[in-house]
């Protein structure tokens, strides 16, 4: 029997080359770069695996160009760039590394919380510029303590975002279509709100929801206006969440106060019309906001987990067993 061959479209650590070559040849890419399109397309042609990243985008052209995969594996939660429905159309598995990442972000969602509310950027700049000579009245942000911060979004990361900011002495508002019982809201020490009255009543909010057609430019002009004056808006999720032209405009205002981000519009590849670079507004912005390059996940041993996994599941599928990180049930699967 000749053995399958996977695609890795990004730098993956050593020991997931090893794990996947005992069993698979493997087409790796191990340069930090992501590779133009048409190479990676041509490199998946005659691939039954693709280990696939955020930067990937599967759509039905994409599909229709590899015919002989059978499993495409995203190390990666949020699965907005593949199309599950062309995947299960033409007997491809979707799979996806669901728990992973809950930490590593809600623990780069506290810093970015940080970074904006105390200036952490600017004073880095500050002290790196060589005019920093010693304490000056400067540079004063935002304390926490009993401040009203909103979770939209209570999943894994709202939660694991909770029990972070329980150190915090915030007022915790949560919102989610689901509510937690009783017990649940207590041992988080998180209190239901409804939409509007999170929208309306948090000084803070980190918006924690999956990307799709409803929730696309959920925080548009429209939304930020209604928000408290002032409010800081944090978002490990997906840049489309909010419309990032209109969270410039809010903040040049003043109504937005601050504008924390990790992820961008730019990156929801899915999405035809998505912008190619950041607002210029919102970089030039240094005073009320602050930046990270997708650094959700970006811890050494949770990066390793998240590709392991993300292996596991091309290998069940290889071995005839129904993937563990599957988001659909392909009818004629090969
Ligand atoms: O969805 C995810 O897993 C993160 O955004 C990293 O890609």
């Amino acid at each position: 029997m000749t053995r399958p061959s996977v695609v890795v479209t990004h730098r993956v650590h050593p020991e997931v080359l090893q794990l996947l070559e005992q069993f698979c040849t493997v087409v790796p890419n191990q340069s930090a770069e992501t590779l133009p399109r048409a190479e990676i397309l041509a490199r998946a042609r005659s691939a039954q695996g693709l280990l696939a990243f955020m930067p990937d985008w599967v759509d039905e052209a994409f599909l229709a160009a590899c015919p002989e995969l059978r499993v495409v594996a995203g190390a990666l939660k949020g699965y907005d760039n593949f199309d599950v429905a062309a995947c299960t159309r033409r007997g491809v598995w979707l799979t996806i590394v669901p728990d992973l990442l809950t930490v590593p972000t809600a623990e780069l969602a506290v810093g970015l919380l940080l970074g904006l509310t105390r200036h952490l950027h600017e004073g880095d700049r500050l002290v790196r510029s060589g005019s920093y000579h010693g304490w000056r009245p400067q540079l004063y942000g935002t304390g926490l303590t009993g401040r009203a911060v909103g979770i939209l979004g209570l999943g894994a990361v709202g939660r694991a975002l909770a029990r972070r900011l329980a150190g915090f002495d915030v007022k915790l508002l949560y919102f989610d279509a689901v509510r937690l019982d009783e017990q649940q809201e207590e041992r988080l020490g998180v209190r239901y709100a409804t939409l509007d009255e999170l929208l309306t009543g948090s000084e803070i909010i980190f918006p924690l929801l999956p990307l799709n057609r409803e929730t696309r430019h959920l925080f548009d002009a429209a939304c930020l206006a209604r928000l408290c004056r002032g409010a800081l808006l944090i978002n490990v999720g997906r840049g489309s969440i909010v419309d990032e032209q209109a969270v410039a405009a809010a903040l040049s205002t003043g109504q937005l106060g601050g504008y924390a981000a990790d992820v961008f519009e730019l990156e929801d590849w899915a999405l035809p019309d998505h912008p190619q670079q950041v607002p210029p507004a919102l970089l030039a912005d240094v005073a009320h906001t602050f930046f990270t390059p997708h650094l959700g996940t970006a811890v050494a041993e949770a990066r390793l987990a998240i590709e392991l996994e993300a292996a596991h599941n091309i290998l069940q599928v290889f071995q005839g067993s129904i993937p563990q990180g599957a988001v659909n049930r392909p009818a004629t699967f090969r």
